[in-house]
């Protein structure tokens, strides 16, 4: 059992004002693992007081020497990978090899590629017009986090931030502060001076709104539903923050059937599952061309069927439970909501994989013949359910991709590198992937429309905790 009860403030673990104590349970046994305190205003102001003052002395750093602290930062990750990877498979599910090689793989991949974004910046540069712009420090930043990607969110907001010269105040999510305090003690192990990281436990409507309204705060950066995003948004109006948002998704997947089919369709299979599909730009809407719809949902139907759930302790790489008990109903809702609308259900179902009676485990989901209107098409499930929804030609391939209130990720299947590009070129997302193409660390990563807006990863993702000055010289 972990004892949490500490927020780290000013380069000290301190007892914190509030007492509410909250459970912290592991979604494979439903066993208590920790505790933590959720905070409160007194708990926040006291990290921007610390945040604010480190602020003076941090934001001036030269650029050098916030290399070298980021170089620690990475040494010290290094360090404390594999305890990383535990926490994360302990508190929120994901497969200890899935684990090693996504969820903690990130806090390293990601803070490489800030670090050569950084050493290449330019901070000072000389316009055309003779004036000189100049790239600072934004000033005190909150952060807020969610469960499903615990360090690569984190990691994605901290270390541009330190980079940037700006201080901060985390508030990661509830359900996964164990991942968040390693990295906290990472932070501090790296010699960043006192105050420049601030690390406060607690909820979206206390310390979350306190945070987004906060006088001393002048950016909030978000990742998480777009419910919260939006409430986050309108709790920052007030004191004119910056607010950059990474928000859900509803990913169309499409699929033409010049693609090598059994390739292509089992692979699409597998990344919307990945995760448990708790993944905020998962494939999760299968769009097929129409002359090859019958044998991809055959193909899709086996690529589901042969996933297996299993413990997250155990090496391997089967899928691991969903985060909690209120994901374990949504997704159960969702299922049924998808057969009463009349879609077809070819894999999975309703209820837990047999002998897996504790634990947030579903069944892997299919649906074939779905209309693009269902409320299983177009509202984010978060779990691993994939839709099928058939295409007559490119240009209603594109239409239905686009018709959703999201736009975080496309991906696309075809041989035809020419109808890549052209397609590719009027999907409405901030990332679109071709015949299996994924991210790279160091490549920008965000939304159009309700998935948000601002991009995290590399030098954009460490402009967006920039403001730009300019020189008039007379
Ligand atoms: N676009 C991305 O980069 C990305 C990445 C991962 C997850 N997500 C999204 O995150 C969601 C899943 O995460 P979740 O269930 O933790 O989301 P959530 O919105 O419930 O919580 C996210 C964080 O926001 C906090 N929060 C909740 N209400 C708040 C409020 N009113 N003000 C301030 N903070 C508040 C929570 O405490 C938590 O730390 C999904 O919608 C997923 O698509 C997006």
């Amino acid at each position: 059992m972990r004892d949490l009860r500490k927020f780290y403030i000013d380069g000290k673990w301190v007892t914190p004002a509030s007492a509410a104590e909250f459970p912290i349970l592991n979604p494979a046994t439903e066993q208590q693992i920790g505790t933590i305190i959720l905070g409160n205003q007194a708990d926040v102001d006291h990290a921007v007081t610390a945040a604010k003052a480190a602020f003076a002395s941090y934001s001036q750093t030269s650029k050098e020497e916030r290399l070298s602290l980021l170089r620690a930062l990475l040494a010290e990750t290094k360090n404390r990978f594999e305890d990383l990877a535990q926490a994360m498979s302990l508190e929120m599910g994901a497969p200890i090899s899935m684990s090693r090689d996504a969820q903690a793989d990130a806090a390293v991949g990601h803070l490489d590629a800030f670090i050569s974004a950084l050493e290449h910046q330019v901070e000072r540069e000389t316009l055309d017009n003779g004036d000189i712009l100049l790239r600072e420090a934004v000033g005190v930043c909150g952060l807020i986090t969610p469960w499903n990607w615990p360090m690569n969110q984190i990691v994605l907001k901290v270390v541009p931030a330190l980079a940037a010269g700006c201080t901060c105040v985390l508030k990661p999510s509830e359900h996964t502060p164990i991942s968040a305090a390693i990295y906290a003690e990472i932070i501090d192990a790296a010699g960043f001076p006192a105050g420049v990281f601030n690390l406060v436990h607690g909820d979206g409507p206390t310390v979350g709104a306190a945070m987004s309204r906060h006088q001393d705060i002048n950016m909030m950066s978000f990742t998480g539903s777009t419910r919260a995003g939006v409430a986050l948004t309108k709790d920052a109006a007030e004191t004119v923050k910056r607010v950059t948002l990474e928000l859900g998704g509803k990913s169309p997947n499409l699929i033409f059937a010049d693609c090598d089919l059994k390739d292509r369709v089992t692979a699409s299979v597998q990344e919307c599952f990945y995760n448990t599909g708790q993944s905020c730009d998962a494939p999760t809407r299968l769009l097929v061309e129409r002359s090859c719809y019958d044998a991809v949902v055959e193909i899709a139907t086996r690529a589901a069927n042969a996933h297996e759930v299993g413990d997250p302790s155990q090496e391997g790489d089967h899928l691991g439970p969903l985060f909690d008990r209120i994901q374990y109903d949504r997704v159960q809702m969702m299922i049924r909501a998808g057969i009463d609308e009349g879609a077809r259900l070819v894999a999975g179902g309703p209820g837990k994989p047999e002998g897996f009676d504790t634990g947030w485990f579903v069944r892997p989901t299919l649906f074939a013949d779905v209309r693009n209107d269902m409320r299983i098409a177009q509202e984010e499930i978060f779990g691993p359910v994939l839709v099928i929804i058939p295409f007559e030609d490119e240009a209603e391939g594109i239409a239905i991709a686009n018709d959703t209130p999201y736009g975080l990720a496309a991906y696309l299947q075809t041989g035809d590198p020419l109808r890549a590009e052209r397609v590719a070129g009027q999907l409405r997302a901030g990332a679109v992937h071709i015949n299996g193409g994924g991210f790279n660390y160091g490549s920008p990563f965000g939304g159009y429309k309700m998935s948000g807006n601002g991009r995290e990863g590399g030098t954009i993702g460490i402009e967006d905790f920039q403001e730009v000055k300019t020189l008039h010289f007379g």
